[in-house]
């Protein structure tokens, strides 16, 4: 393809991903993965060359653009080089018109800006939020140490003990240590902030929202495979992808219960009051992770995220009634706005006397209301809030 035709390829890509994320469509790889299905003549490197432009657009424009070619305008005021494909050729963007209209710079939509400012995250986090991810993974004690793995480029992550950094691009999936088991794909944020329930072996531990099980795993080694993990969530397509994960992870101590909606407390009765600590990674708006997906700036919107508000309330109270008498919770979120996390523990502190916040110790974060905040400028992790309560004896 003609450094054009990638131009053109990746303006059309901006406004289907634009569209899709005001709609509550695909995500952008899963709508660029479609784009080049039914597009078989380009080879991988104009792949990877149109899907480059297309998320130095997405980040660059911090409210949904306009269209596709204002956001790669934007980006080709800085490069002059992409300036030049937009030159009337055949498969390409037609010439620029004068004073043609750019797409709004900036981190997000500026009703997420002033909720992130109001939430005390510094200009130089909100600019980290949609910058680039590093790739990073954890070493599965079950099966390996850090130190004596030995995979190209990798370096020890500064602050998670078992993390390794691996170079961007590193297909993780093609490694043996991969295959094997030896290592998971986690981001070093979400090793910091999996430790922060101090889980030992020999422990009952409920994941309340496992997913397909990244923190699930994480327990297990802590726990040395030792001990019981209940992990539960409400949507099967995730957690059944669990078992074959905890298999090859040697994870033997996991069970998995998909729950009902609405039904939790109750296809849970044999928990009560049991467990020695319950993970509460709850379901949020990601403001955290926008550096992987930096569309889902575009998706969110002041409802959506009343309603996650609501559904962690929902989720704390459940894990809440699970823990023993002097046991443990851990709520994260992987989102940096106060409503969130700060404010959710606030409310759930005010109403459940006799709970309290512990001091937490991460090596890594800033203290936020009663837990630790991890940020991408501060800390070359994703975002997250992570806080850690212990139920009256
Ligand atoms: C942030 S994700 C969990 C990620 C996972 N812990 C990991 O480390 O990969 C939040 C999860 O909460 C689940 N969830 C939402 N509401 C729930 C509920 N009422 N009970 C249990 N799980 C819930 C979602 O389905 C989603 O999988």
């Amino acid at each position: 393809m003609t450094p054009a035709a990638l131009t053109q390829a990746a303006i059309e890509l901006v406004d289907a991903i634009a569209a899709a994320a005001q709609a509550g469509g695909a995500a952008a790889d899963t709508l660029i993965a479609r784009y080049f299905a039914t597009r078989r003549y380009a080879g991988s490197k104009d792949r990877r060359a149109v899907r480059d432009l297309v998320y130095r657009a997405i980040r660059a424009a911090g409210e949904p653009p306009a269209s596709g070619r204002a956001a790669m305008l934007l980006v080709a005021d800085g490069d002059p080089a992409l300036a030049e494909t937009f030159n009337g050729s055949v498969h390409g963007p037609a010439r620029t018109a004068p004073d043609e209209p750019r797409a709004a710079p900036g981190a997000a939509p500026a009703w997420l800006v002033e909720r992130l400012e109001d939430s005390g995250v510094s200009d130089d986090a909100m600019a980290a939020l949609v910058g680039r991810a590093t790739l990073d993974v954890r070493v599965n004690s079950l099966k390996a140490r850090r130190a004596t793995l030995t995979i190209p480029g990798a370096e020890p992550t500064p602050h998670a003990p078992a993390g390794l950094r691996l170079p961007s691009g590193t297909n993780v999936e093609t490694l043996s240590e991969y295959r094997d088991g030896l290592i998971e794909v986690q981001d070093e944020g979400s090793q910091i902030v999996g430790a922060a329930l101090a889980a030992a072996p020999g422990q009952r531990i409920i994941d309340l929202c496992a997913g397909a099980g990244g923190k699930t795993l994480q327990l297990a080694a802590e726990m040395a495979g030792a001990g019981e993990i209940l992990a539960c969530d409400i949507d099967r397509a995730r957690l059944s992808r669990l078992p074959a994960r905890a298999e090859r992870a040697g994870a033997t101590i996991v069970e998995t219960r998909l729950l009902n909606p609405g039904r939790e407390a109750e296809m849970l009765a044999d928990w009560q009051a049991s467990a020695d600590g319950v993970l509460i990674d709850a379901p949020c708006s990601g403001t955290g992770t926008w550096r992987r997906n930096p569309e889902a700036r575009w998706r969110l919107n002041a409802d959506r995220l009343a309603r996650y508000a609501a559904a962690q309330q929902h989720v704390l109270k459940v894990g809440a009634a699970l823990v023993k008498p002097g046991g443990a919770l851990a709520y994260i979120v992987c989102s940096l706005l106060d409503e969130e996390g700060a404010d959710r523990i606030a409310a759930f502190l005010a109403a459940n006397p006799g709970w309290q916040a512990e001091a937490l110790s991460l090596g890594a974060g800033a203290p936020r209301g009663a837990g630790v905040r991890l940020d991408p400028a501060s800390d070359r992790t994703d975002g997250f809030f992570v806080a850690r309560l212990r139920a009256p004896c």
